[in-house]
C-alpha cells in the first residue's frame, strides 16, 4: 500500500469564521477512488482545495509524495498542478473560443508526455467532437471533454468536486463510469467530493464529513458498478 496524499492535522480558518477543517489527518493510498460526502457546509470543497495545494490550510500539513507540498513555493506549485494532478469541477471552465481538441491539449505538460489523443478520446467517446467548440456541446459532453483536459497529462491524482453536479442521470452515469475506467488502466488516483450518495456506492472508499471533521471513513467492501446506481 503506497500512501499518495498525506493530510496532518489540518485545520482551516476563512477570515473570522468558525473553523471550516478541524485538525483532519487523512492518508489517501495510491489506485483508489475515494468519495468525499457529507451535508453542504460541512468542508468538503476546502479540504479538497487544501489537498490539492489551491488553498493554504491555517494549521497542520499536506505531504505529497512524503514532500511537503504546504511549503511549496507559486512555482513549485505550479509545477504540481501542470504535471502530476489534475482537477475537475461542476462548473466544465472550457475555454469558448478554442475548439475541444485546442481545449483537451491545454493540459499537456511542457514536456509533452501526454496520453495518446486518440487512445484518450476514444476512453471518454468525445473522439467525433474534436472540431467543435464547446458551446455546441451538451454538459455531459463538455463534462468529458473538462476530464480529458485534466487526465491528458497523465495525472497521478484527480480532484474532483461535484464533477456530476450539473449532469442528468444517464451522463453522470456515463462520466462515473469513465472514471472508475481511467483509475482502472491508467491507475490514477481520484478523490471526488459528491452529495451523491449512489456515487460513494461505486466508490472504494468513503470519507464523510460534517462540521468541519471526518466523521466516518469506510472501505466499501463491494462497491456497485456505476452502471447499478439508483437515481432519485
Ligand atoms: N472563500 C470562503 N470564505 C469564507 N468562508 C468560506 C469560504 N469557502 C467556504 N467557506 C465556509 O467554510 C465552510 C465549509 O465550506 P465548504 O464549501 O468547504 O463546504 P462543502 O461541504 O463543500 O459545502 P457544499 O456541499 O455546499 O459545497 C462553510 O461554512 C462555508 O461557508
Amino acid at each position: 500500500m503506497t500512501i499518495l496524499l498525506k493530510a496532518e492535522k489540518i485545520g482551516k480558518r476563512y477570515s473570522d469564521q468558525a473553523s471550516a477543517l478541524k485538525s483532519i489527518s487523512l492518508e489517501i493510498e495510491q489506485g483508489e477512488f475515494t468519495a468525499i460526502v457529507g451535508p453542504s457546509g460541512s468542508g468538503k470543497s476546502t479540504l479538497l482545495a487544501v489537498m490539492s495545494g489551491l488553498a493554504k490550510p491555517s494549521t497542520g500539513q499536506v505531504l505529497y509524495k512524503e514532500n511537503e507540498l504546504t511549503s511549496w513555493n507559486a512555482k513549485q506549485l505550479s509545477r504540481f498542478r501542470r504535471r502530476e494532478m489534475g482537477q475537475v469541477f461542476q462548473a466544465y471552465h472550457l475555454l469558448a473560443y478554442l475548439t475541444v481538441e485546442e481545449n483537451i491539449t491545454l493540459g499537456l505538460p511542457d514536456s509533452g508526455k501526454g496520453y495518446p489523443l486518440n487512445e484518450l478520446t476514444d476512453l471518454l467517446e468525445i473522439g467525433d467532437l474534436l472540431d467543435r467548440f464547446p458551446g455546441q456541446l451538451s454538459g455531459g459532453q463538455q463534462q468529458r471533454v473538462a476530464i480529458a483536459r485534466a487526465i491528458v497529462k497523465r495525472p497521478s491524482i484527480l480532484f474532483c468536486d461535484e464533477a456530476t453536479g450539473a449532469l442528468d442521470e444517464n451522463s453522470s452515469k456515463k462520466v462515473i463510469s469513465l472514471l472508475h475506467r481511467i483509475r482502472k488502466t491508467l491507475g490514477t488516483t481520484i478523490l471526488f467530493v459528491t452529495h451523491n450518495g449512489e456515487i460513494a456506492r461505486t466508490a472504494q472508499r468513503v470519507i464523510t464529513m460534517n462540521n468541519g471533521q471526518l466523521v466516518r471513513d469506510v472501505r466499501n467492501v463491494r462497491p456497485i458498478a456505476p452502471e447499478e446506481m439508483a437515481w432519485a
